[in-house]
């Protein structure tokens, strides 16, 4: 795909449903009794994934568009799947239903594609095995293809070295089965997405700073969920209105949780024109979010943010490049076992446009201002955030830019395009 310059950015959108949200709706749903409605769903890649999978296991889900209904027949009414699980791209998928397998009384193979087979699942299967799943994996469990067989699981009180979602919801979907309580602590806190659809659901869920505990033989009873937009998808849009000359857009119903936000933190830290309206209260908030052009300045972005921002770093990144000043970025070993390492995807890709930016061992120091120039090549390497990155860089690059691998954009944000097209008053795509 080439990608041309922008001479500015102008006008409204609405951000698509928020993928964490959305792969929690079908699971959940899945696993309770009654029928869960759900709007505003996020038809990406990913969550087609989860959806399949749940089909899989002999539950019925239709989806028309973004609305989707998922028949529940409770986490001991799915059934044996026929064929592997295939999780495609999805590390959500694959962790969050490894929490569901252990509790059923059946055995599953999972698998996905060549990044989840390079993705540490230990994280996961480490506690599932303590509280009683059997997991057998390459590498001791470690890596994909994984066969899991659930059991009698019994509630843990465990204490996890990173602070992943991925890993907590795994651990408390798994505690719904468990006898007596399972309790997750962690060393910042992570989204809490889970714990908040699960009380919708009218689980009881108790969080106390960085812990999330559950009593095992709670139900799930349907509910109907209205899926906010994400903002890990409007990053993009909210990075390129700030580095965009003349520009002014504002983004609708981007969901607003605070376990979220850590990207406007950074852009107000940053100098940049931001402001908030239209703001909902439901169990997932979300506003309108408007951005102009900014002059902005470089800042640290380390410690209890990192878990706030993770997804938005490669975006961050590039906004780095057109700050004044230097950016440092520290704490984000995570970025290693995402869907590529995004530590070296971005500095080699940023690099590629006369970017100052060094990789360092737990995230990225940038110099900025650096023009961007264009005229060459540049890949997603199959990820989809840093192809959007990619694409927002090409709003400024001199000369086109040719961007390899933009299909891997659909993982999270299908109508992305779509999107910078009507915001863009000059760019070809
Ligand atoms: O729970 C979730 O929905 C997610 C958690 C995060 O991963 P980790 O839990 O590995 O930090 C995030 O990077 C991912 O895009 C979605
Ligand atoms: C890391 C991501 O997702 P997942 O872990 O679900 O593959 C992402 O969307 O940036």
């Amino acid at each position: 795909m080439k990608l041309k310059k922008a001479a500015s950015l102008k006008g409204i959108i609405r951000i698509p449903g928020d993928k964490s949200i959305s792969h929690r709706a079908v699971m959940f749903g899945s696993i309770a009794e009654g029928i869960t409605s759900i709007t505003n769903f996020l038809p990406g890649a990913d969550c087609l994934s989860t959806i399949s999978c749940f089909q899989k296991l002999g539950v019925e889900i239709e989806r028309k568009g973004t609305n989707v209904t998922v028949k529940g027949i409770g986490l001991k009414g799915l059934a044996p799947a026929e064929e592997t699980l295939d999780v495609g791209n999805s590390g959500t998928t694959i962790r969050l239903i490894m929490g569901i397998l252990a509790g059923t009384s059946f055995e599953s193979n999972l698998a996905g594609d060549e990044s989840i087979s390079k993705r540490p699942m230990s994280r996961v299967t480490k506690p599932l095995t303590e509280m009683g799943a059997s997991i057998v994996g390459r590498e001791n469990g470690n890596y994909t293809p994984l066969t899991i067989s659930g059991g009698h699981l019994k509630g843990i009180e465990y204490k996890s070295e990173v602070a992943s979602a991925q890993v907590k919801s795994a651990i408390l979907l798994a505690g719904l089965s468990g006898e007596g309580m399972t309790t997750v602590e962690e060393p910042h806190k992570s989204r809490d997405h889970t714990e908040r659809m699960l009380r919708a659901f009218g689980v009881e869920v108790e969080e106390e700073k960085t812990t999330a505990s559950i009593r095992g033989g709670q139900t799930l009873t349907a509910a109907d969920i209205n899926v906010p937009g994400d903002i890990s998808s409007a990053a993009f849009f909210l990075a390129a209105g700030a580095i965009v000359p003349d520009s002014s857009i504002t983004l609708q119903n981007v969901g607003v949780n605070p376990t979220r936000t850590g990207v406007l933190d950074v852009l107000k830290a940053m100098g940049a024109e931001i402001s908030m309206g239209n703001m909902s209260s439901s169990a997932e908030p979300a506003a309108d979010i408007s951005i102009k052009t900014s002059n902005l300045k470089g800042t640290t972005i380390s410690g209890e943010l990192i878990p706030r921002l993770i997804d938005e770093i490669p975006i961050l990144a590039l906004l780095a490049t057109q700050a004044e000043g230097t950016t440092i970025i520290k704490d984000a070993e995570e970025l290693k076992v995402k869907e590529t390492n995004r530590i070296t995807t971005v500095v080699e890709e940023l690099s590629k446009l006369g970017a100052d930016i060094k990789a360092t061992a737990d995230g990225m120091i940038i110099a900025g201002r650096t023009p961007l120039k264009g005229g060459c090549k540049v890949s997603s390497h199959g990820d989809h955030r840093i192809g959007m990155m990619l694409a927002v860089a090409g709003l400024m690059t001199e000369e086109e830019l040719e961007l390899e691998g933009s299909d891997a954009i659909s993982v999270s944000y299908p109508s992305f395009f779509d999107h910078l097209a009507e915001l863009s008053a000059s760019s070809e795509l």
